[in-house]
């Protein structure tokens, strides 16, 4: 449905389009020069700091200054050629025509091309400006109200160096003459196109609103809220790309951190940073945020409300005060003459004198001394100095103490609750009246996790909040190496968690083998996977950038938290599209996790993805249930209606109707197609939806969130109601992912 020029018009297209294509030329020649030039730095770097004593003893001193030129040279020619790479597609993509003095005389009009990037001619003159750059953002702020100079603003499509298209908007009602217009206006013929795998950027459509959050100040918290399909995460993402131009050596040193709700939400965006120039953001999604730990499952919603609620912040604390479950809890030996004899009470007490101020994992010296201490006191005989001295060099307390405050690993610990006693027990009065089942519910999902060797979204902010509270874990000191070194433990699994055992319903313990000491792995099964891997300490970002944060437990926004404490944010979200149950909850952690900083918000009010006639069948479902929900406004008709079928509750029905459905869908669009189903009807599915090439997806509701496509098939909306955490709020999202055309099956 690209716009139609008409005939009499496709000469004037053609000439104005020559003349583009002449500008282009120009830049693409330029920008050859300086991918060579860049080559030629590369080439040079790599030559400095070469070493004629390479393998013969270490490098002189002026040496090691040309390596760490080199270094440096290296570094930023490459990146330089792979941003000039990255960028070829579309590099120039729009047309500024300025009238300074508003007279329409030749004098006073100056030509801007705006584009991916910078390009400079041998004068210094800029043959492009970067669409970031303050001299480039009349080209998203001009409107006919307020044209801030600008007569004509014209987009550029291009496929690969070609010019293919032009699309103009005019900004004054009276143009000079000279000045051709042409197309229906970029925006919708953007947004008319086929959607891909992939989100694309909209650099070359961005609109003034979306312009206005883009750039807006860094400091603080922006928050961008609007309905569905209103450009909230393409706009976000174009503004990491903004701080990065606009402060490169803050946000590329501190770090930008962008984290989505799944792996295919990550895979979806992952795309739209490289194509604006940007390769140094970090993408992650909620289940791996976390080194060390990727979580493959999500919990049931009843499952996901105990682990992400903040009560389980007391679960937590008391966790990490517990006894290791299986170190020793008496201590038995002779120092200076005397037998000293520590029973598991008095163990008890020095650990939680100790935990009161330390954190478990990097408190070994500190236990060794507060255990001396006890010792003495119940023997106080002799001179105390020495005895305290002579308690700490005996081998056999280090070798008791080694077991007793070995470094645990924070997966490790959250295990513990697989067994019930122990969970009922630490779960304690922290649900109020729920405990009992709370404790159950924790206890049979680590069972889960133990018998499947896979973790839970919602148990990574688990493990991340003990990693926070346990404290690094690192190297036991070795009798070599003397008592106070103490290093970064490269193999946490070293250290014993060998000795982990939990109850299984009830049944034999487990016993997890994970190493035999030496590091080399010795077993495959489930436990071993969940321990495998190191898990790292939060790093902190300079701007984290979070999407659908409607849908994050406080859990969640405390693991935030944790990465972002200096950081600026962008938050996006639409409350009508949450999953969470108790927004208030989460709204105090994550007032928690900005701390007291400026905030500014921006809402977006145009839904740009969905064709009207699909947006207002959404809409119908989400006033039945969420009266105040914030709708947006679509911009875009196709004239065709959702296409509603009902079938019967039958497996062979669904698949028949789905097939059908699809046949019809993949000659109607050109693009993706998506079949969104419950997990009810997910088998049957899987097996008509693999008969088709790589354009449709299956995908489940809740998998569904940030994505779009061409046209979707929704099975069975009352399921999905019913299985989904947030029942029609999650139907809402699914209801409004197609872009041009939807069916929906109704089962009967
Ligand atoms: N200015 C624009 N020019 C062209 N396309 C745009 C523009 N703004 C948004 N879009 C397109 O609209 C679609 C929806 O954008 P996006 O996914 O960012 O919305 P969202 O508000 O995050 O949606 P949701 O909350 O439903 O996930 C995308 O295809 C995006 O490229």
């Amino acid at each position: 449905m690209e716009p139609q020029v008409s005939e009499a018009t496709e000469d004037v297209v053609a000439r104005e389009i020559a003349v583009e294509q002449a500008h282009v030329d120009r830049v693409y020649t330029e920008l050859a020069k300086a991918v060579d030039r860049a080559q030629l730095v590369h080439a040079e770097g790599m030559s400095r700091g070469q070493t004629d004593r390479r393998g013969t003893g270490d490098p002189r001193e002026e040496e090691l200054a040309g390596l760490f030129e080199r270094d440096a040279l290296v570094y930023s020619a490459s990146r330089r050629t792979a941003s000039l790479q990255n960028q070829h597609e579309g590099l120039v993509f729009g047309r500024l025509d300025l009238d300074h003095a508003d007279t329409g005389e030749q004098a006073d009009r100056e030509i801007r091309y705006i584009g991916r990037l910078g390009v400079r001619d041998d004068e210094y003159d800029p043959l492009v400006i970067d669409w970031r750059a303050p001299a480039a953002a009349p080209f998203y702020r001009a409107t006919p109200v307020e044209p801030h100079g600008v007569v004509r603003r014209r987009v550029l499509r291009s496929q690969s160096e070609l010019v293919v298209g032009i699309e103009d908007d005019l900004m004054v009602a009276d143009p000079p003459p000279d000045l051709v217009v042409v197309g229906d206006g970029a925006l919708i013929a953007a947004l008319s196109r086929t959607r891909g795998q992939r989100m694309r950027d909209i650099v070359a459509t961005i609109q003034q609103h979306q312009d206005e959050a883009i750039r807006a100040d860094v400091r603080g918290v922006t928050e961008i809220t609007g309905g569905p399909g209103t450009g909230k995460t393409v706009v976000a993402l174009h503004r990491a790309a903004y701080l990065l131009y606009s402060d490169r050596r803050r946000f590329e040193s501190g770090g930008v951190l962008v984290v989505g709700p799944s792996a295919a939400y990550t895979a979806y965006i992952e795309r739209v940073l490289p194509g604006l120039g940007e390769d140094s953001v970090v993408l992650r999604s909620m289940g791996d945020l976390v080194g060390g730990i990727t979580a493959t499952r999500v919990d049931s919603p009843e499952t996901a409300a105990v682990k992400g609620g903040l009560r389980m912040r007391q679960v937590l604390n008391r966790l990490v005060r517990e006894p290791i479950p299986d170190a020793p809890d008496l201590l038995r030996v002779f120092v200076a003459g005397q037998a000293i004899r520590l029973e598991a009470a008095d163990l008890n007490r020095v650990r939680r004198t100790v935990l009161r101020h330390h954190q478990r994992n990097n408190s070994f010296d500190v236990a060794v001394r507060e255990l001396a201490e006890a010792a003495w006191a119940s023997v106080r005989e002799g001179d105390r100095e020495q005895f305290l001295d002579k308690f700490i060099d005996s081998t056999d307390v280090e070798t008791f103490a080694r077991q007793w405050w070995r470094p645990v690993d924070p997966r490790e610990v959250l295990l513990w609750l697989a067994e019930p006693q122990f969970a009922a027990r630490v779960v304690g009065s922290a649900f109020d009246g729920e405990h009992e089942a709370a404790a159950e519910t924790l206890s049979a999902s680590l069972r889960t996790a133990l018998h499947t060797g896979t973790w839970s979204v919602a148990d990574v902010a688990l493990v991340d909040e003990l990693a926070a509270k346990l404290g690094q874990m690192v190297d036991l000191p070795s009798e070599e190496r003397g008592f106070y070194e103490i290093e970064e433990l490269d193999n946490a699994a070293q250290y014993g968690t060998s000795a982990l055992r939990v109850g299984v319903d009830g049944d034999e313990p487990v016993s997890l083998a994970v190493s035999d000491g030496s590091g080399e792995r010795i077993s495959h099964d489930p436990q071993e996977r969940l321990m495998a891997g190191r898990v790292t300490a939060a790093d902190d970002y300079a701007h984290v950038l979070v999407d659908e944060a409607q849908d994050l437990s406080p859990m969640q926004w405390r693991m935030l938290g944790r990465r972002g404490r200096w950081a600026s944010w962008t938050v996006v979200g639409d409350a009508a599209q949450s999953s969470w149950p108790d927004p208030e909850e989460s709204l105090t952690a994550r007032e928690e996790a900005f701390g007291s900083t400026v905030r500014r918000g921006f809402h977006m009010q145009t839904n740009y993805r969905n064709a009207r006639e699909i947006f207002e069948y959404a809409e119908r479902l989400i006033r039945r249930y969420v009266p105040d929900a914030d709708i947006p406004e679509a911009v875009r008709e196709t004239g065709v209606d959702p296409v509603e079928i009902t079938v019967d509750a039958d497996a062979e029905a669904i698949s028949g109707a789905v097939a059908e459905a699809l046949a019809g869908l993949s000659d109607q669009v050109a693009g993706s197609v998506a079949v969104i189903a419950p997990r009810k009807w997910q088998p049957e599915l899987s097996r008509v939806v693999g008969r088709h090439d790589g354009r449709v997806a299956l995908i489940d509701p809740l998998s569904s969130k940030g994505l779009e496509w061409d046209a979707t098939v929704v099975v069975d909306p009352d399921e999905i109601i019913a299985e989904s955490p947030g029942g029609p709020r999650v139907l809402y999202v699914v209801l409004t992912r197609a872009a041009h055309r939807m069916t929906v099956l109704q089962v009967r």
